[in-house]
């Protein structure tokens, strides 16, 4: 069994903290909102980030130094998470759209030219959109991972024709299902090395691995980390000879000042955070794009439902309609069963699924546990997604649970509106767009990010905060302004009882739900929760706090147009030697983050073709 399921099997059996030995180390497990919300959270429990487990992040660059994800809170952390987090605002964001939705067409139309009969890795697909959005984002290039050259479309005819459980699991080892295959370019090359980089990294959890350095596995992370740092290396000397766009995340760090002696970061700390940005950047969010698209194809009501929405806004294509519309910057926010599916697989699959691991500087108690100073603490993310004690029926696929009430039945009619008239009407807009246009999204507002609600607005520490910049649209606000905001919500926030959580005092979970949704707060455009069975303490993709995932708000924009793009176009169906979903989820390993170990594939019909 795989790590990540081991921990939510202990957790079933010996409750929501329990303790486990790796080696001599002992490492407390925390599953209950109650425990472990104060030790992310600001305040007198909050604990540090334990970096040592972070270290193999600083393989991205040569030589090896601290970056954003490994580092302790330091002056330097906080310029670059700074710069990042300005760099991408929702203003920013929106002139990053264009190149989203530019790539994604880019490959839509060369899968089109493919035909329904090739097979493709869903997976390496989304990687390949995923890795030419962070090129642009971090060092305004575009590295061309979509475009598709013939070699790896015949690949793709070939594994249509004669692929079997047992030739595609071979020719792909590692998830992303072998890259290279036809990818040329720099693209090309960054996928391939990544494939080889990230099991090179999981194997360094291997204790023989980190003491014998002459085993493979080592020897492996030191040159292919060589390789990832030679192509930052590249990158980098290519965006000093011609600067980036002004909104771009290497642009922003390349003006960084630490805060006090306003020096800027060395160009070696500039490459290496980069580096990271972009190794934490695209792996991810096409991991995520690829369960969604599994959990999608497999849930046919959803996928109705979801195409209905598509539909009302013009953005399916169709027979009677083959060309969907272009999607629009402003048609993020109206996406909201979009935005309820997404949020759901991130639930079932969060890619960080082995959490996050933090460490306690003096005695402290937790609940009615006393624990060392030096206490590794685990949160491990899956456990807490899947818990029985937080959700109902954890483990199916229910967007629903994420709308509310009548939003929740109206998807339900329409899929089921959807179903009976065949997926041909909903596509032509006959379906009625039960979800549909938000009519308080106002052109130019900011897009509702999938998970607004489930990332709740923080307000903490004097670092800027970016799940609230994204609910809120704060970053079009001056900072004193901002900061004004932060103290009354504060201040609403305590009043209420739903902040101030940092005493250890249970609270039943069904009262939990009490907390104001996103959709609550000044600006705020995230869904309400009104499904008990949603806690959204239970709900840490991103993780939670001043360690949060700074690329979240990317992540969002990128998942919502990529996924509206292609389920438009396209109806995916797993090629049957996956063994359906639960050969899939039998197929569910971590490799830093949680991807399918052998691939995805799935056959994709155009949606302008009668089924
Ligand atoms: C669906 C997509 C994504 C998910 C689920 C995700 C999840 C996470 C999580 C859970 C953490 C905390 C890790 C820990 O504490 O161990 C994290 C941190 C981080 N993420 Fe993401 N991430 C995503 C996309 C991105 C993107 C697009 C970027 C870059 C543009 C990014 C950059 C980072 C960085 C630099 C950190 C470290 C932040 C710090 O410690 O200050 N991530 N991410």
């Amino acid at each position: 069994m795989t790590s990540f399921r081991v921990f939510h099997e202990w957790a079933k059996a010996y409750g929501p903290v329990y303790r486990v030995r790796f080696l001599w180390r002992p490492v407390v497990v925390v599953t209950d909102p109650d425990l472990y919300q104060p030790l992310l959270r600001s305040g007198p429990a909050k604990l540090q980030k334990y970096t040592a487990p972070y270290k193999m992040f600083e393989v991205f660059v040569k030589p090896p130094r601290s970056n954003m994800l490994s580092s302790a809170e330091t002056p330097v952390w906080k310029a670059a998470r700074r710069a990042a987090v300005a760099a991408l605002t929702m203003n920013n964001l929106r002139l990053c759209f264009p190149h989203i939705t530019a790539v994604s067409q880019r490959l839509i139309d060369s899968l089109a030219a493919a035909g329904p009969d090739a097979v493709h890795d869903v997976d390496l697909l989304a990687q390949q959109i995923t890795v030419d959005v962070i090129g642009m984002a971090a060092f305004g290039r575009d590295l061309e991972a979509t475009v598709r050259r013939p070699q790896q479309q015949q690949q793709e005819s070939s594994a249509g024709s004669n692929s079997t459980a047992s030739s595609s699991k071979q020719g792909s080892s590692s998830g992303g299902g072998g890259s290279g295959r036809g990818i040329s370019g720099r693209g090309g090359e960054v996928l391939e090395v990544m494939r080889h980089l990230v099991v090179a990294m999981q194997a360094r959890n291997n204790p023989l691995n980190r003491w014998l350095p002459w085993r493979k596995a080592p020897r492996d992370l030191m040159y292919w980390g060589g390789r990832m740092s030679d192509l930052v290396l590249d990158l980098t000397a290519d965006m000093e000879a011609a600067p980036p766009p002004p909104h771009s995340l290497g642009a922003h760090m390349l003006a960084a000042r630490l805060q006090g002696s306003g020096e800027p970061l060395e160009r070696l700390q500039v490459m290496t955070e980069l580096g990271v940005l972009w190794g934490a950047g695209f792996e991810t969010t096409a991991h995520t794009i690829c369960w969604t698209l599994l959990l999608v194809a497999t849930h046919p009501a959803v996928e109705a439902a979801l195409l209905a929405e598509l539909a009302g806004l013009g953005l399916a294509a169709s027979p009677e309609a083959p060309q969907p519309g272009q999607i629009k910057w402003e048609h993020l926010a109206q996406l909201r069963y979009l935005s309820a599916v997404i949020n759901e697989s991130m639930r079932l699959y969060p890619v960080v699924s082995s959490g996050t691991i933090r460490i306690t500087h003096k005695p402290m108690r937790l609940g009615p546990y006393s624990l060392p100073a030096g206490q590794p603490v685990l949160i491990p993310f899956f456990s807490i997604h899947r818990s029985p004690r937080l959700w109902q029926d954890p483990d199916e696929f229910r967007p629903e649970r994420w709308l509310a009430g009548e939003e929740a039945a109206a998807a339900a009619a329409a899929a089921a509106a959807a179903a009976a008239a065949g997926q041909t009407a909903a596509a032509a807009g006959t379906g009625s767009a039960s979800s549909g246009p938000d009519e308080s999204a106002a052109e130019g507002e900011a897009p509702a990010p999938a998970a607004a609600a489930a990332t709740p607005a923080v307000v903490d520490d004097d670092y800027v905060d970016v799940a609230a910049d994204i609910s809120a649209m704060r970053d079009q606000l001056p900072q004193e302004q901002r900061q004004q905001q932060r103290q009354q919500q504060q201040q609403q926030d305590t009043s209420k009882g739903s902040k101030g959580q940092l005493g250890t005092s249970r609270v039943p979970v069904q009262q939990q739900d009490a907390a104001p949704a996103a959709a609550a707060k000044p600006g705020g455009s995230g869904l309400e929760i009104k499904d008990p069975s949603v806690s959204r303490r239970g709900f840490l993709p991103f993780s939670e706090g001043s360690r949060n995932c700074v690329g979240q708000a990317l992540a969002l924009v990128e998942l919502k147009a990529v996924l509206a793009l292609l389920l438009g176009n396209f109806a995916f169906r797993l090629a049957p030697e996956m063994g359906g979903l639960a050969g899939v989820d039998a197929d569910a390993r971590q490799a830093i983050t949680l991807r399918p170990e052998h691939g995805m594939l799935m056959s994709l019909r155009h949606r302008s073709s009668a089924s």
